[in-house]
This record gives structure tokens, sequence and C-alpha cells, in this order.
């Protein structure tokens, strides 16, 4: 039972109708899940309005009321919390609720269009390996120290983010390591919690189906920046255009990675092929596993960022060099034989499509054909797609247009807005194959010997949802199946 006068703690209250001095239960957004004794909190949606199911909430025995407009008739037992905006107080209620734990451990979040994942599960294994107990929440899964939760949001809702990290401190983690997306600040999922530091990665194009226009999902980014408290560290990628006007407004110590410019941590790529890249950050040469120039950047976040958690230089350099890849992004294998190299990687943007692909090219040795298999996800940002399909024809040799998750949409009408993305000269070069399957089959079948494979979109995802099903569905594990049988 909690006090709900002690969970409105710091929340900014515009009108109350009857007593906070009660006790409940539990706190809930969706009134499927409200039962006797709760608070229910009434969210403006982007599909419905919570204000709708407020008489519901009551009929399943909410006692307690948080909502942005009140009802014109009330009910006597019921206790009406009027405030100007539901989310944030969903965000400091779930906080309270847990008790704050993100004041009880060192929290930093990852924002950006690309590289939140990446950067953010490597941190979790450096501080593994320099022996701390450790936190995750990611696009792949959460980890409290080494048990796994599977999740279904890069950023989940602010009651399952207090709930995990409340997991985390009674673990005793020390350090919790978050992807902040541009949805989990608009929505105030990360509303109330107390980090220790901001990474910025970079930002291009995605999600305007919902922030509408790009200065939109750039100010939502830097919203998270303006809210870091003054104890916390800002750490950005100067070399993006975007970079320092993110900490334009903090209040927490600006610091600064790039590869191109001047600035607090720096590298140069001395070296970058396939068995990873040589890198001089601030003086220092390191070894990593890590292959491209996009990962040159997620190295130097991971280094600014475990350097401002307090590390030693040498303790991170070493355990830099011992980082291997994360799951679904750029994770490679090549048949016994033939020698077909098949990647299967995460880019579902053009930047990171764009930067795969340069990586491809950069590290290929140029006689072999690089095929590029590659769909976008229905119900998301209809304009990437033919951007994706373009960059796809004119960075690869032979192109497969196919299916991602086409979630409530029609595929066919998916992969017609790509295709008009494609330039003349690359018509030759495209195929349509609507089937994921048949598509990485497709491909399997036209490589040959010291051909690479790109299989871009879908990472780690072990599931293809078409009309809000999830099938099982697996890049990897379907292409290591089909090329080793064709592998003669
Ligand atoms: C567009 C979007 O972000 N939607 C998220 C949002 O839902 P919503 O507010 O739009 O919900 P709604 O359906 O309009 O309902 C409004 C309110 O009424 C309530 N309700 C509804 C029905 C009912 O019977 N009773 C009831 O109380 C709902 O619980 C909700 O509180 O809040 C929900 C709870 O936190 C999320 O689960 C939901 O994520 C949807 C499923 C989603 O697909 N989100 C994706 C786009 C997303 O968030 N992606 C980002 C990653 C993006 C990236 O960086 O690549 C992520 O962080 O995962
Ligand atoms: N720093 C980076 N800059 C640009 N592209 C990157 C960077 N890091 C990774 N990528 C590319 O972007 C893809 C997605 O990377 P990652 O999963 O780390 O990003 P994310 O920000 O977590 O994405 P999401 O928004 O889906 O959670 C990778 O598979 C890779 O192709
Ligand atoms: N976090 C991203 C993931 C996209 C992954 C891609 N496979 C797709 O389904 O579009 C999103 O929800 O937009
Ligand atoms: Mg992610």
């Amino acid at each position: 039972m909690k006090n709900l006068q002690e969970l409105l703690y710091k929340v900014p209250l515009e009108t109350v109708v009857g007593s906070t001095q009660v006790e409940v239960e539990n706190i809930h957004f969706d009134s499927r899940q409200v039962g006797d004794g709760d608070v229910f909190i009434a969210l403006k949606g982007t599909a419905s309005d919570g204000h709708d199911f407020i008489e519901k909430a009551i009929d399943q025995g909410a006692l307690a009321i948080v909502l942005e407009n009140l009802p014109k008739e009330t009910h006597e037992n019921i206790t009406y919390i009027k405030v100007e905006s539901s989310h944030k107080a969903l965000a400091r209620m779930a906080a309270n609720y847990f008790e704050n734990p993100s004041r009880e451990l060192k929290l930093v979040g990852v924002t950006g269009t690309n590289g939140k994942t990446t950067t953010t599960s490597l941190l979790y294994s450096l501080f593994k390996d320099c022996g701390f107990k450790t936190g995750l929440i990611s696009t792949v899964h959460v980890l409290v120290d080494e048990k796994t939760i599977p999740t279904k949001h890069t950023t989940p809702d602010p009651i399952t983010i207090n709930s995990y990290l409340r997991e985390m401190v009674d673990a005793g983690v020390d350090y919790c390591f978050m992807e902040v997306s541009s949805h989990g600040i608009a929505q105030e999922r990360v509303g109330a919690l107390h980090f220790a530091g901001g990474v910025f990665t970079n930002l291009s194009h995605d999600h305007l189906d919902y922030h509408k226009t790009f200065a939109e999902y750039r100010d939502v980014k830097k919203r998270f920046f303006d809210e870091l408290p003054a104890s916390s560290f800002a750490l950005t990628n100067v070399d993006d255009k975007n970079g320092n006007y993110m900490l334009q407004n903090t209040k927490a110590k600006k610091l600064g990675y790039a590869l191109k410019t001047i600035t607090d941590y720096q590298a140069k790529i001395i070296e970058n092929q396939f068995g990873g890249l040589l890198l001089k950050i601030n003086e220092q040469e390191v070894w990593t596993k890590m292959i491209g120039r996009f990962n040159a950047y997620n190295m130097l976040a991971i280094y600014g960022a475990a350097i401002e958690l307090g590390l030693e230089k040498e303790e991170v350099l070493v355990a830099i060099s011992k980082l291997k890849g994360v799951s679904g992004r750029f994770q490679y294998f090549t048949t016994a034989k033939e020698k077909i190299t098949t990647i299967v990687d995460y880019a579902h943007t053009p930047d990171a499509l764009e930067n795969v692909l340069e990586t491809i090219n950069a590290i290929r040795t140029k006689n072999e054909t690089l095929i590029t298999v590659v769909g976008c996800g229905g119900d998301r940002d209809k304009t990437k797609r033919p951007k994706m399909a373009q960059i796809a024809a004119s960075l690869s040799d032979k192109v497969i247009l196919t299916s991602d998750n086409p979630r409530t949409e029609d595929p066919q009408e998916i992969l017609d807005d790509m295709e008009k993305g494609v330039e003349p000269q690359d018509f030759k070069k495209v195929l349509n194959v609507l089937n994921r399957k048949q598509a990485i089959k497709t491909a399997a079948q036209m490589a040959r010997e010291n051909d690479i494979i790109l299989i871009a979109g879908k990472g780690h995802e072990t599931y293809q949802e078409i009309n809000g099903v999830r099938h099982d569905f697996d890049d990897r594990n379907i292409a290591m199946e089909l090329l080793n049988l064709l592998d003669k």
C-alpha cells in the first residue's frame, strides 16, 4: 500500500476533488489493468484518449484518477486529481512509487537516431568487464546485471522503467545504461529520472510520421539535454551538425567527441578493415573488433562516458579492445567453401543503411559482388522508403527489395513506395521479392565465391510482424541455413 499524497510528491497539481490521504495499491495508465484500490492515470494518446476509460477504471476498482480534464459529474468516493500534463504526472508518480531508484545508481541515457543500442550495450559490457554490477535498458533486451528480461520497446513506459531500476538497485547494480528514444522523451517516459549523464550519437531522418517535421524531432531530442541536472555530464558528437545544438541550454557539464573536430574526446582512424578498427583515442592507440567508421564514433562515446563516470583511461582502453559486437549489428558469417560473407544489420534508416554500405565498400576488395536485401517497416515513417531503396541501389551491385515488418500495411504498397526511389541507371540492379525468406534465398542463389550479402533492417529481431501477428523469423538463422545448404 502507498499513500496517495506521497505518490503525488513533486507533481504540480491544478485541482483536487476528494481526499489525497488515502492508501492505494498500484498505479496504471491502462484501464484494462486496473484493480481494487488502484490509481488510474488518464493519458491522451495517439490512437485514443485515456479520459474515455475513466468510468471503466472506476468500475474495476480505481480509487483515484489523475487527469487533465475533470468530468462534468464526479463520484463521491473517488479522488480526482487534475494536472496540466498526465504524462509528466505519470513519470513522477512512477518514480515515487518505486522510491526513486534512479537516484540510487548511476544512470546514463543515450539518445540519437542511430547507435543507441550499440553504445549502451557496449557500455554495459565494458562496465561488466571492469567488475561492476551493471544494468541495460535497450531495444534488444533489458539486463539486470546477468538476468535477461525480454522487451518490446526501446524506451519503455515510466512504470516499467522504474520497476526495472528498482530491481537493479535491489540487485546491487552500480551503473545502468539506457536508450532514450524520441518517443520516450516526447511521451515523458524518462520524465522524472535522475541521470548521471547523457550521450548524443547523431541525428538523421527517422520517425517523421510521429514528429511531423525534422525540427520537431530535433527539438524533442534536445529536451533530454535541457532537462539534465547540473551534476551530470552531457557528451555530444560535435561532428554531427546538430551536436552542439543539443547542448545549447543544458545545465550539465558540456563535453564533445569527434573524429574531425578538436574537442574533449578525439580519435583518428588508423586502420579500418574486416578485422576491426585501429584507433588513436586522445593519443593512445587501441584495436577494436568493431567495424566501420560509425563504430569509431560509438567507441569514442563509450570512452568519453566511461572516463566521465570515473574509470581510468588504461582500464577503459583494455576493455574497449575486448568488446565484441552487438546482436544483429554488423553480425556476419562466412561459408566454409565458397567464402560467401553474409552480414545481418539493423540498418532501418537511410543514414544507417548508407553507413553500413559505405563501410562494406570501404573494406571489400571490389572483385566480389555486393548483394543487398532490404525492406521497410509498415506503420512507420513512409518518407524513408524511397530514400532507403535509392541508397541500397546506388551503393550495391545487386539489390533485392523485400518486406520488413509490414505490421498492418499492405506489403506490396510498401515495396512500391520503396521502388519509386530507385534511379533509372540502377533499375537493372534491382529485383522485387515480396516474401523475405524467398528474398534471402534469391540472394543466396545469386551469390558466387567471395561475394557479400547484406541483409538489412531487422538485425536482432526474431519475428516478422504481418497483419499485427508476430511470426518466428530470424534473418541470421534463415541466411545461415540457406547458405550452408548451398555451399557445395
Ligand atoms: C505511438 C506510440 O508511441 N504509442 C505508445 C503510447 O501509446 P498511446 O499513448 O498512443 O496509446 P493509445 O492507444 O492512444 O491510448 C491512450 C491511452 O488510453 C489507454 N487505454 C486504451 C484502451 C483502453 O481500453 N483503456 C485504456 O486505458 C492507453 O493505455 C493509453 O494510456 O504509449 C504506450 C504505453 O507507453 C506505448 O505502448 C505505445 O507504443 C506503441 C505500441 C508503439 O508502437 N510505439 C513505438 C512507435 C515506439 O514507442 N517506438 C520507440 C522506438 C523508436 C526508435 O527510436 O526507433 C520506443 O521507444 O520503443
Ligand atoms: N554511430 C552510428 N552512426 C550511424 N549509424 C550507426 C551508428 N551505430 C550504428 N549504426 C547503424 O545503425 C544501425 C542501428 O544501430 P543501433 O541499433 O545501435 O541504433 P539505435 O539508435 O539503437 O536504433 P533504434 O532507434 O532502432 O533503437 C546499426 O545496425 C548500424 O547499421
Ligand atoms: N525502433 C524502430 C525499429 C524499426 C525496425 C524495423 N525492422 C521496422 O520494423 O521498421 C521503430 O519502431 O521504428
Ligand atoms: Mg535501439
